[in-house]
Parts: C-alpha cells; sequence; structure tokens
C-alpha cells in the first residue's frame, strides 16, 4: 500500500514538470498526456469515484458499498472540489444575509478543503448515506500530504474527516449546518496510506440542533481507531454569521 503512495507521488512530480498544465482527466499516471488547465476539470468533476491512486481496499470497499446501492437503500453522495459554483454563489450570499467576507473573484477560486490535495496524496473518501438508518458511512485513505507521528495520520486530518462525515450526516437530514462542537477520543494511530471506516449516526434532534457521532474503524474491523460525537446547528436563511 505504501508503495503505491510512493509510486504515486513519483508519478505526479513528472507530471508538475509542465508548468501551466494540468493532467488530462482519466488519463493513465505515467502516461505523460496532458493539456491546458481548464477550470471545468476543478469545479465539475465528481471525486468520490475510483481514481488510480486509491488502493485495493479503498476500491474493495467502494464496490462493496455500491453494491448495497442497488436496491436504494444506500446511496453514494457525489463530492466536487467546491460547493461554490458562480451561479449559486449570489444564493449563498444571500443565505447568509451578506455576511461572508469574500469578494465575488475569490470566493470563485474557493476549494472545498478535503478536495484540495493532488490525487492520493491528501483526502481520499467516498461517503454513503443511509436515509431510514440516518447513517453514513465515509470510506477513506489519508495520502503521505496527511502525516502527523512519523508513518501515521494527523489527528487533524483525522478530526476532518470526522467532520465532514457528521457534518454530512446532520445536514442530509436537516440542511445546512455549522459545526459547533466536536469531541473525539483518539484510541489507536491510523497508518498512512491505510484505508478506514467512518460509520456514523444521528442520534438526536433538538430543535435546530443535531447530535452526531462515529467510530473509526481498520478495513477489518479489528482494530478501533478513534471515537467520536459532534454537534451541528442547523443555519438559518439570512441570519448573519458574524
Ligand atoms: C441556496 C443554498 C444556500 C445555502 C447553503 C450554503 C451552504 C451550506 C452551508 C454549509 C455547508 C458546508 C458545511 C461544511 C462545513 C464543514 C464543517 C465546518 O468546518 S464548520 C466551521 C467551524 N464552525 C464554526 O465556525 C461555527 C462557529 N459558530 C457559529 O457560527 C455559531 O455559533 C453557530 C454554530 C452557527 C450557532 O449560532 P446561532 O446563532 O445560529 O445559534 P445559537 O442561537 O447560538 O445556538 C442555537 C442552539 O445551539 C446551542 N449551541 C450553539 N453552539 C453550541 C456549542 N458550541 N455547544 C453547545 N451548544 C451550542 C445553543 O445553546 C442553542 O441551544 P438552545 O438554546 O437549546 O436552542
Amino acid at each position: 500500500m505504501l508503495r503505491s503512495c510512493a509510486a504515486r507521488l513519483r508519478t505526479l512530480r513528472v507530471l508538475r514538470r509542465q508548468p501551466g498544465d494540468a493532467r488530462l482527466p482519466g488519463s493513465q499516471p505515467g502516461s505523460g498526456k496532458l493539456r491546458s488547465f481548464s477550470f471545468e476539470d476543478v469545479t465539475e468533476k465528481d471525486q468520490a469515484l475510483p481514481k488510480p491512486s486509491w488502493s485495493k481496499d479503498l476500491r474493495l470497499l467502494f464496490d462493496k458499498f455500491m453494491k448495497k446501492c442497488e436496491d436504494g437503500s444506500w446511496k453514494r453522495l457525489p463530492s466536487y472540489k467546491t460547493s461554490y459554483t458562480t451561479s449559486t454563489i449570489q444564493d449563498i450570499r444571500a443565505f447568509f444575509s451578506g455576511s461572508i467576507p469574500l469578494k465575488e473573484e475569490l470566493m470563485s477560486q474557493a476549494r472545498l478543503f478535503t478536495r484540495s490535495f493532488e490525487d492520493g496524496l491528501g483526502f481520499e473518501y467516498v461517503m454513503f448515506y443511509n436515509d431510514d438508518e440516518k447513517r453514513v458511512v465515509c470510506i477513506c485513505q489519508g495520502g503521505l500530504y496527511l502525516q502527523g507521528p512519523p508513518g501515521f495520520l494527523h489527528g487533524g486530518a483525522l478530526a476532518t474527516l470526522i467532520d465532514i462525515t457528521l457534518g454530512t450526516n446532520a445536514m442530509v437530514a436537516g440542511g445546512p449546518v455549522m459545526t459547533a462542537n466536536l469531541d473525539i477520543s483518539f484510541k489507536r494511530p491510523v497508518p498512512l496510506c491505510s484505508v478506514v471506516v467512518i460509520n456514523s449516526q444521528l442520534d438526536k434532534v433538538e430543535g435546530r440542533k443535531f447530535f452526531v457521532s462515529c467510530n473509526v474503524r481498520s478495513v477489518d474491523e479489528q482494530t478501533l481507531h478513534t471515537e467520536g460525537t459532534g454537534l451541528f446547528i442547523k443555519l438559518e436563511p439570512g441570519k448573519s454569521l458574524i
């Protein structure tokens, strides 16, 4: 698994020697196929689909959950590098009652933190949602640029993955939310480039407060890496954030 991460890093270094170019979407690593950078490439491509940088474990888990989607009980959630396309920026500004401090131009360049790394070096993840059970499962692989202790995933990176998983669980149930509180117990470190499964469930809703909890386990389910709980507050349209 670590070897596939290192090979991916070498490939990216070779491709990066061409300034102003981006990799052709869908090209094979090492193929050297390049073409000019296009904004649509980074905004429109669904990132929650198999890529060459995924390990075998991540692919197998993805296939397993896609099978569960066949009867409609589970749904894969697509994911993009930015949620803020030019057409929705006005709506978002209105929703937050003008409290977003960024100017239009910068806003359109903003990227979702977890989708800002090159393929395979940062966060690779896919979330699946079960509406009846109010559960979200995130299958994820933390890449070489997310190191904390030598050879292990940074705790903040894992906290980020937990935050977005719990937040997504709250959001699919109740609409736009923000994290008010996160409580995380790190029990066993996560090896870098390994795959873990974040299992979350919506425990309780009280007015605008959504209480969500999760555990993080290894692929073989033998290791309990982490447990976490979160409180998410449903945002009120037109209410300023600041
Ligand atoms: C057309 C589309 C339009 C819009 C959609 C656009 C976008 C979608 C929006 C978001 C999607 C993106 C989500 C991804 C984000 C990833 C996660 C994050 O990184 S969030 C960033 C980190 N979090 C923050 O910066 C939050 C900072 N805090 C706040 O902004 C506010 O405190 C708050 C959480 C928004 C709550 O403020 P409110 O004024 O709205 O609510 P309150 O009246 O203060 O509280 C309501 C209720 O909740 C209780 N409460 C609030 N905070 C806490 C807390 N920390 N611990 C415990 N309880 C808390 C409070 O006591 C009230 O309880 P009640 O009295 O029982 O009702």
